[in-house]
């Protein structure tokens, strides 16, 4: 069984527990939706300032290679790939161009001859800028008669060249005649690993930014691995696409919706796209924006744990641990001194009390209902202590007051048998005890019988009382009268002697005689009287008194028979 403490304190805790729990679910609730909300806000603002810096980085070089197409050497040249002075003129803008390109090099690929020229920031092909024949059939010419199938004006296209043993993100842009038609692709290269740099690894902590192409295949990522090289040319399914990098693929699936959504709102330019996923088991917060002028997507990837470390929250666990500890403290102070405290001092004294013990030790009395409930307690304590005071003081009363009336005649107020007897044994073991004789008187009322009869019971009774205060009076305050029944009395005399046993019972039966003639009905009494020993029992004692009064009623009444055990003396009136 837990004690009544253990039970509060658990509930407490269990309490607090669950409040803080659902405290800890609503701060989670509330926090993921200020995180989603902010990080939604960052991403936005985010993608905007990676595409502005894309943007800012390509436009040029972009604007560049469209003057490039649009220059009437190089499609005269195009259109007439055999004449020397075109390609000298050509080939000389081409030149005026390197110098203005940001990474100072172009490359041209004339449809008609499929003849490839380059040069680059050395200026190393310089007079010899041809370089090779594309090959329909090699693999790594392909991207050139895709996009001449395709027949698309600008695509941007990260690359290996290989002949050059360079990867750049080409810009390539389609040389057309003022009919349309395609005469060849101009362009120029930037290089990736400078511009990675300055796009992708911007070194911020916790924020990933990467450019994926129009069917979501990676372009510029700062994890090479990733990059789809040569996506044009690539069949689906086969390239890196972007959702590659979640972890579910509910991720995959929502980033890839984000993408179809965005191409096909109106109001792509500027829009931007977010929601949450898992990359390598954390959680990301990805940002979506088209960016129509290149027909890419920038996508940022807010890492959370990075952003938002977990750290954070220690000091909120360390606040809720010390709060709780500091909560239960003062909640078992106050249990403990307000109510389990007094209780079980109540309890000690209930329990004082159920044995009898009314003195109370000092029960604390908190103002609330246990303090009230031990104020109760103490003055019911205090009103069972007096009544049962009270109570005791009566039964002693009554006690000795029945202990009194079974030794006491009502009619005289004299002892009577039983309170002769217990006197007699008294005497006779005080007599043993201290070597003592001692005197016993027993009486009888001459002709009683005639007085009831004639005058009434109540006279009779009047006289029994009379003859009591008379053999008060005639004895020594020590001495006991008793009446025996009836008309008969005892007189004990301890210590006695003869002459002063046969004087007294004398002195009873003359007093007796001369006052009873005052009161208009004169009596006398025939007394037997005997001088006892120490070893003899109360029954020879009554026996020896008995027969020393029968002798006085058989000598003519009114006279004292003593006997002396043996020797017997008779006293006549
Ligand atoms: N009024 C009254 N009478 C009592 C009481 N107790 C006993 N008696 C009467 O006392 C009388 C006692 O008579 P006995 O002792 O037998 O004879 P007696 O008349 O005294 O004659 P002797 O003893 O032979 O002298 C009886 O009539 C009893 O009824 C009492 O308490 N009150």
């Amino acid at each position: 069984m837990f004690s009544l403490k253990s039970k509060i304190m658990g509930l407490a805790t269990a309490l607090m527990v669950f409040a803080a729990l659902g405290s800890w679910l609503g701060y989670r609730a509330l926090s993921n939706d200020i995180v989603e909300r902010w990080g939604q806000q960052v991403a936005e603002i985010q993608v905007r300032y990676d595409s502005a810096r894309l943007l800012s980085s390509l436009e040029r070089e972009i604007g560049l290679a469209k003057q490039m197409a649009s220059s009437q050497a190089i499609i005269q040249w195009a259109q007439n790939p055999e004449d020397p002075s075109l390609q000298e003129q050509a080939l000389e803008e081409l030149e005026t161009y390197r110098t203005n390109l940001s990474d100072h090099n172009y490359f041209l690929a004339l449809l008609e001859n499929r003849h490839y020229y380059y040069n680059n920031a050395n200026n190393e092909f310089a007079g010899n800028q041809f370089r090779y024949v594309l090959d329909p059939d090699s693999a790594d010419d392909a991207w050139f008669f895709q996009l001449i199938e395709e027949g698309r004006d600008f695509h941007l296209n990260v690359n290996p060249d290989v002949a050059l043993g360079v990867t750049k993100l080409w810009i390539d842009v389609l040389v057309r005649d003022d009919q349309g038609n395609i005469l060849g692709m101009v362009g120029t290269g930037l290089n990736l690993d400078a511009f990675l740099q300055d796009i992708v690894d911007i070194g911020q902590d916790g924020i990933t930014t990467l450019f994926v192409d129009y069917n979501g295949a990676i372009q510029l990522y700062r994890d090479r691995n990733y990059i789809d090289f040569a996506s044009i040319i690539k069949p689906e399914g086969q390239k890196n696409t972007v959702d590659r990098l979640f972890d579910s693929p509910q991720d995959k699936q929502r980033i890839l919706g984000m993408l179809e959504m965005l191409k096909k709102r109106p109001d792509t330019a500027g829009a931007v796209e977010s929601g949450f996923v898992r990359i390598n088991g954390s959680e990301h917060l990805a940002g979506v924006a088209f960016l129509p002028t290149i027909g890419w997507f920038e996508i940022t990837l807010l890492d959370l744990n990075t952003l938002v470390p977990g750290h954070y929250l220690w000091p909120l666990i360390v606040v809720f641990l010390v709060t709780l500890v500091v909560a239960l403290g003062l909640f078992h102070y106050v249990i403990q001194s307000r109510v389990l405290r007094p209780i079980a001092s109540l309890e000690s004294a209930v329990e004082q009390v159920r044995e009898g013990r009314f003195e109370l030790p000092y029960l604390p009395k908190p103002d609330n209902e246990v303090g009230r409930l031990a104020d109760h307690f103490e003055k019911m304590t205090d009103r069972v202590r007096r009544y049962t005071g009270e109570l005791e003081a009566t039964v002693a009363q009554r006690t000795e007051q029945l202990h009194r009336q079974a030794r006491v005649d009502a009619l005289t107020g004299l002892k009577n048998r039983r309170g002769l007897d217990e006197a007699l044994l008294e005497v006779i073991s005080r007599a043993e005890r201290e070597g003592n004789r001692y005197g016993l008187i027993w009486l009888d009322i001459d002709h009683f019988k005639i007085i009831n009869d004639d005058r009434g019971h109540q006279l009779g009774d009047d006289v029994l009382r009379r003859v009591a205060t008379w053999l008060k009076a005639s004895v020594r305050p020590y001495d006991v009268v008793g009446r025996w029944g009836g008309d008969e009395f005892l007189v004990l005399l301890s210590p006695c002697d003869p002459p002063t046993l046969e004087e007294l019972a004398e002195r009873i039966r003359r007093t007796t005689e001369v006052e009873s003639k005052t009161t208009g009905v004169g009596i006398t009494l025939s007394i037997g009287a005997y001088y006892g020993h120490p070893s003899e029992s109360i029954d020879h004692l009554l026996k020896q008194a008995d027969q020393a009064l029968y002798k006085a009623k058989q000598g003519g009444r009114n006279r004292v028979v003593v006997s002396l055990g043996g020797l017997e003396t008779s006293d006549t009136n």
